[in-house]
């Protein structure tokens, strides 16, 4: 039997998304998501052809282990457990790779410590994509797993846009520099929007706006990116959910000598305790639209504030690209919130850009434009699709490809 399977694994710090996908016609087998890691009320959701509409439990899962036994077994339930020997592959989201990792790679000790090094630089993600690496391994030892690298997209900035204006023996010394993140999906939204244009990515440029939770704009010129908001760590940028994005450096420096807080606390702080949450409690977007329609003040200028940054990547990237053809709009937000599109881009007909209100309000499914008839710059919603893009390099690396 040829093995064309390909389980995908998404671990963030406090969730596992999970699709067995098969690879002859990536249709996709089942589904699932395993979140609030670490609390009594955890919850794993979990749809296949066999589950009908899906499967939903409640109860506690101490940790990321857990969470992947509890998705071992979501997949038994229905045949489709690991044992399986369709499965040819596990490819698994690895949040931060450093400079050196371009493309997919299947994961040795080596690879394992290199990613353990750049913990530091990416807190909330490396740890629990190393826990599910490493149990996913006891799983299915005899099984290739593959890393495919939110940074790798962004390996082809120029220096230009990588460096940070900072003394250079002492960012060489640390490795700091800007990596970029959330690059599987900026790869994967911005050739599908050159496809959407019936036209080849080397032939288009684009600025794609990734949000969700976290949030990250990249510029991509000819199908390659030339720059992208987030930095040495997913914290630069954008307004995110729990996330300050770009602030004045100093900021730290103040919290620390005159607020009296530790480097830990305000990693916290900024990481954990800023962006839409930080300033108004709620990190959700339909909460915060539904607050600003019942009058709440403090709801708005969250809004606001997160448009007004958007806007300034937006009108950044127009500069860095002088020709732009598209910009699209992806991530749970971006596909959804038709407010936070409308507003995103008000007042830039300067700029070639305009969203028709129509199209804009349609609640739709695949890639489609919003822009007015005939504009000269397309804006689109063009949903992502991490997960098919990371079991497609998998299967591309190590898959029966005969
Ligand atoms: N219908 C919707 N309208 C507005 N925002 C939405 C909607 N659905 C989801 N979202 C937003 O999308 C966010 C999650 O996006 P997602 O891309 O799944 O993030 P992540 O992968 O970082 O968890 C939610 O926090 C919420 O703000
Ligand atoms: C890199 C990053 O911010 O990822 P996520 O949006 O999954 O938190
Ligand atoms: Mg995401």
């Amino acid at each position: 039997m040829t093995a064309t399977r390909v389980l995908v694994l998404n671990s963030g710090s406090s969730s596992v998304k999970y699709q067995l996908l098969d690879m002859r016609d990536s249709s996709r087998l089942a589904t699932g998501l395993v979140e609030r890691i670490g609390e009594q009320t955890s919850r794993v959701r979990h749809t296949s052809a066999a589950a009908g509409d899906g499967r939903e439990r409640t109860g506690p899962i101490a940790d990321h282990d857990a969470a992947l036994k509890a998705m071992a077994e979501e997949l038994a339930a229905d045949g489709l457990g690991l044992d399986s020997p369709e499965l040819a592959a596990i490819g698994h989201r690895v949040v931060h790779g450093g400079k050196y990792f371009t493309e997919p790679t299947v994961i040795d000790d080596t690879v394992l410590s290199e990613i353990e090094r750049l913990i530091p630089v990416a807190p909330l993600h490396n740890p629990a994509n190393l826990t599910g690496i490493r149990t996913a391994m006891t799983l299915r030892p005899d099984l290739p797993q593959v890393a495919v690298f939110d940074t790798a997209f962004h390996t082809t900035m120029p220096e230009s846009a990588a460096r940070y204006a900072i003394d250079v023996a002492t960012a060489d010394a640390h490795r700091i520099r800007r990596y970029g993140f959330h690059g599987t999906s900026h790869a994967y939204v911005s050739r599908e929007t050159a496809r959407l244009l019936g036209r080849a990515p080397e032939e288009v440029n684009v600025i794609v706006l990734h949000l969700g939770n976290g949030a990250s704009a990249s510029a991509v010129r000819a199908g390659r990116c030339v720059d992208t908001s987030m930095g040495l760590t997913p914290l630069e940028g954008l307004v995110m959910g729990t996330r300050s994005g770009d602030m004045d450096p100093a900021v730290i420096f103040h919290l620390m000598r005159v607020g009296g807080m530790s480097a830990d606390e305000i990693d916290t702080l900024l990481n954990k305790k800023s962006g839409l949450i930080g300033l108004c409690g709620d990190n959700d977007m339909r909460e915060i639209r539904r607050r600003i329609d019942e009058g709440d003040e403090q709801a708005k200028l969250a809004f606001d504030i997160y448009i007004h940054r958007l806007k300034k990547y937006i009108g950044a990237y127009c500069a860095v690209l002088g020709q732009v053809d598209a910009v699209a709009f992806t991530a749970g937000v971006g596909e959804n919130s038709a407010e936070v599109r409308a507003a995103a881009v008000a007042g830039l007909e300067p700029l070639g850009l305009a969203v028709d209100a129509e199209r804009n309000a349609v609640r739709g499914e695949g890639p489609r434009l919003i822009s007015p008839e005939g504009a000269r710059v397309a804006v689109a919603v063009v949903p992502t699709d991490e997960e098919m893009e990371i079991a497609t390099q998998t299967y591309a690396l190590v898959g029966n490809n005969d």
